[in-house]
This record gives structure tokens, sequence and C-alpha cells, in this order.
């Protein structure tokens, strides 16, 4: 087998292969012939070199991740920037996890720094499972092949997506721009469209020049969380197919929230029910309408949490409050969401909306810049945590949606609300 120095030049990971980074080893320029073994294993936890060795990635893991991750090991060569060491030595640390499960290797000496800062970076992981690291491995990939693409990262305003959809509005002012969940009949609840239509909104808002981004909804509610109508529908798959894909779709819903790289403030201006609740751990500010109401009934409907929930509420107001919400369902009102710390502050109804929007217009003036690294400052050290906890909630609620208490569950929404679970099982 040829070396792989003779096909670095068109790569950014030639760039890794050759620079100071903390990864690199001389030995990995050299003929693979020529590598001790250990050096070849050594090739092989390295995400970048595997498809050129032809290994096959083992594991009893499920076989779409398992190709969807064989896929991104691939996309990966493909990358024309260097995404910078501290992304490499994450995807080798997720590399490792998903082929390898938890790090079961004794830590390097202190002055191998190399070796050390790579298991460090493995054993970091703890016991994320290796669907999870997979998952975890394809969503940054598939990240980092998103904007390595982009043309600009500065698109004209003109360029912006809109959504498909009058469900949701973006509008852009006083350097704020505005998402808003439009279906107050409905009462905002979540079709498909709106979640693939606010995953764009985020996307196109992280690159605008607005310094602040916010989402709130039309009429009197914030959001009834999922539209219950949104499983009605089976695709050719059936019901594991349904489950499979809304999983994708809730992952990289979620995704966005964490991944949002400015100030993001909901303004709740009516009640909020699952995942619209669930999500609001990930913003940076939450000012709500004292008519507002918070509650997830996921055990109501034999489901899970979402949003990352599962670890941010717990972190927010503790366990048990946490659990009375997430496992009883139990509603809050604003004042006591307030009182628990997921609400930032409550306001009289009848002055909410001049109240909020007159000082967010005042911290919209503050330097975009200064909000942001801060915001990386406050938040970056978490993210690939929330990244997990994601992948994980979404595969449970996967399995948690193809369930029989989820198919019939013990408490049902209202009547008019044709559930759409049930439907699987016709
Ligand atoms: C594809 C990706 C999927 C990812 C899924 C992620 C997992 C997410 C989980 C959740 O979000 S769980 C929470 C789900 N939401 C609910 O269970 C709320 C159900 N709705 C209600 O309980 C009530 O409607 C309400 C919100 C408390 C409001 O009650 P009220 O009496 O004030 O109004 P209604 O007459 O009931 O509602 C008006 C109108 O709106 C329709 N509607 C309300 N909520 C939903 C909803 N979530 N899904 C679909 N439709 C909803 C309701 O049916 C009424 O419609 P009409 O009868 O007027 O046509």
């Amino acid at each position: 087998m040829a070396g792989f120095a003779g096909r670095l030049g068109r790569c950014w990971y030639s760039g890794f292969l050759r620079s100071d980074y903390i990864i690199e080893q001389k030995a990995l320029l050299a003929p693979l012939e020529q590598k001790t073994k250990f050096q070849q294993q050594e090739l092989a936890a390295n995400p970048l070199q595997v498809p050129a060795l032809g290994l096959h990635v083992g594991g009893p893991a499920m076989q779409t991740s398992q190709k969807d991750f064989n896929k991104a090991v691939s996309q990966l060569k493909l990358l024309k920037e260097d995404p910078g060491n501290e992304v490499k030595l994450k995807l080798y640390a997720l590399y490792k996890q998903a082929t390898e499960g938890p790090c079961n290797v004794p830590k390097p000496g202190m002055l191998d720094f190399i070796n050390k800062t790579k298991w460090d970076a493995w054993n970091a992981l703890g016991s994320l499972s290796k669907e999870a690291a997979r998952q975890n491995y394809v969503d940054l990939v598939s990240k980092l092949s998103a904007s390595s693409e982009s043309p600009s990262p500065e698109a004209p305003e003109a360029d912006r997506k809109q959504p498909e959809s009058d469900s949701l509005v973006v509008t852009s002012e006083d350097g704020i721009t505005t998402i808003r969940l439009n279906r107050p009949t409905k009462k905002n609840a979540l079709t498909t469209q709106m979640y693939h239509d606010v995953i764009a909104a985020l996307q196109a808002a992280s690159k605008d020049e607005s310094a602040i981004t916010v989402l709130t909804g039309s009429g009197d509610y914030f959001c009834s969380g999922n539209d219950l109508t949104n499983f009605t529908t089976l695709p050719a798959g059936g019901p594991e197919e349904m489950a499979r894909r809304s999983a994708v779709v809730l992952r990289d819903f979620v995704n966005c929230f964490i991944d949002f790289p400015k100030p993001l403030v909901a303004v709740v201006n009516g009640p909020a029910v699952g995942i619209s609740v669930t999500v609001l751990g990930l913003f940076d500010v939450v000012y709500a309408t004292d008519r507002a109401t918070f509650h997830t009934p996921f055990s109501h409907l034999g489901q899970s949490p979402e949003g990352c929930s599962s670890y941010t509420f717990p972190k927010i107001m503790g366990s048990s409050k946490a659990a009375e919400m997430l496992l009883f369902g139990k509603k809050l009102t604003a004042q006591e969401a307030c009182a628990q710390g997921l609400v930032t502050e409550v306001f009289p109804d009848s002055t909410f909306q001049k109240e909020v929007w007159a000082r967010l217009k005042a911290y919209s003036k503050l330097p975009p810049n200064a909000m942001r690294i801060s915001k990386q400052i406050i938040r970056n050290r978490e993210k690939e945590t929330l990244h997990a906890v994601n992948a994980e909630e979404s595969s449970v609620l996967r399995e948690r949606w193809l369930s029989d208490e989820c198919i019939a569950p013990a408490c049902q929404p209202p009547s008019r609300i044709k559930l759409a679970v049930p439907s699987f099982s016709a």
C-alpha cells in the first residue's frame, strides 16, 4: 500500500499531518508497511486514516447509523479547510468511543504529552454509548462539511432562505432577528415543516448582521409543542421509518439551539408545552408574561424528555424539581418557573411586549462581538455534552414512539386532537 504523504497536497488534513498539531506523529507520513503494530493501531484510531486502511469499523450498533458513520469517516477526508486542533481532537475521541467504547487503555505518562492529550479527550467521553458517539461524530462531520461548503459566512440579506410556510415569520430590525411561530389557531403547535423552517431561520440568523435573536409566538400561546398530527401520515417504511425520520428532525432542531452563537432570547408570550419548554434550557435569556405556564406532559404521552432537558433541567432547578416536571408533567406558573431558574424575568401581561422589546432594543446596541465571545466562553465547554445528550434523547425517543405506552397512552390529550402514534398500528 502506498504511503499517505503523496495524497496530502489538496486536502486540509495535509496541514494536520504537517503542522505541530498535538495529535500529529511524524510516523504517520511513513508508508504503512513500515509501521509497527502499535503505529498501525494508532492509525486505525485516527479517523482520517481509516478508509485508507480499509478497516471495518466494528461494533454491535444499529445498521443505519453505522452506515452514516462510515460515510462521515469518508466525508471527513474531503473537507477543504482544516477544522482546527480542538475539533480534530474531538473527532479523534468520538471515533475511539464509537468504535471501541469507553476509554479502556492505561493513561499515558505525564511526559507523553501527545498520547496523554488524546487519552484525556477519549476518557472525557465517559460512558457515552457507541451509538451516541457515532451520532455525534456524524453530526460534527456534517456540520464541518456544511460550513466548508457555504459560500460566505456573511450571506447578504436577500440571499436568505425564507421559511417555506406562513407558519413561521422571520424579521430583522434594530439589530434583532425575530423568529415568530405563527400558527395561533393551533396554539403554534410545531409541524414538521416548522421544525425545518426554524432550523433554517436559526442558521440564517447565526450569520446575519443582527446582534440578538428572539423566538416568540403569535396569539395567546407561545407554543403547544409538537403538533400531534405530525405522525399521522406514515411513510413507505412504516412506523419505524417515521420514528427514524422524526428522531433526525428532532436532533437537528435541537442541535441548532445548542450551537447558536449569538445571544438567544425567548419572549414567552403565553403558555408553553412540550418541546417549546425543554429547549428553553438552551436559551441565554427567557422573558415571560405572567400568563405563561410551562409543562412537559411526556409521561402522559408515553414519551421521554428532549431538548437536552434531561441534562439542563436538573442543572437549572435541581433534580427533584426537574423530575416533577419531566416525569410527572407538573405545570409551572411563570413565577414558579422564574423561581426555579428556567425563566429570567416575569412581566405583567399588560406591559409585557412594551417592556421586553424596549429592553431588547437597548441590549441589541451592545457590541455584538463582545456578546458572541462572552456567550462562547459561557457555553462552549458544555457543547459536547449537550450534543451527546441530544443524540441520546433523540435515540431514546425514537424507540419510545414505537412503544405500546406511546401508541396507546394512558392519558390522552384533548379528544379533538387525534394522536398520531396510534395510526402506527393501523
Ligand atoms: C417531526 C419531529 C418531531 C419531534 C417531536 C419532539 C417531541 C415533542 C414532544 C412534545 O412537544 S409533547 C407536547 C405535545 N403537545 C401537547 O400534548 C399539547 C396538546 N394540546 C393541548 O393540550 C391543548 O390543545 C392546549 C395546548 C392545552 C390548548 O387547549 P385549549 O383548550 O386552550 O385549546 P384547544 O381548543 O385545545 O386548541 C386549539 C386548536 O389547536 C389545536 N392544537 C393545540 N395543540 C396542538 C398540538 N400540540 N398538536 C396539534 N393540534 C393542536 C387543537 O386541536 C385545536 O384545533 P381545532 O380543534 O380548533 O382544529
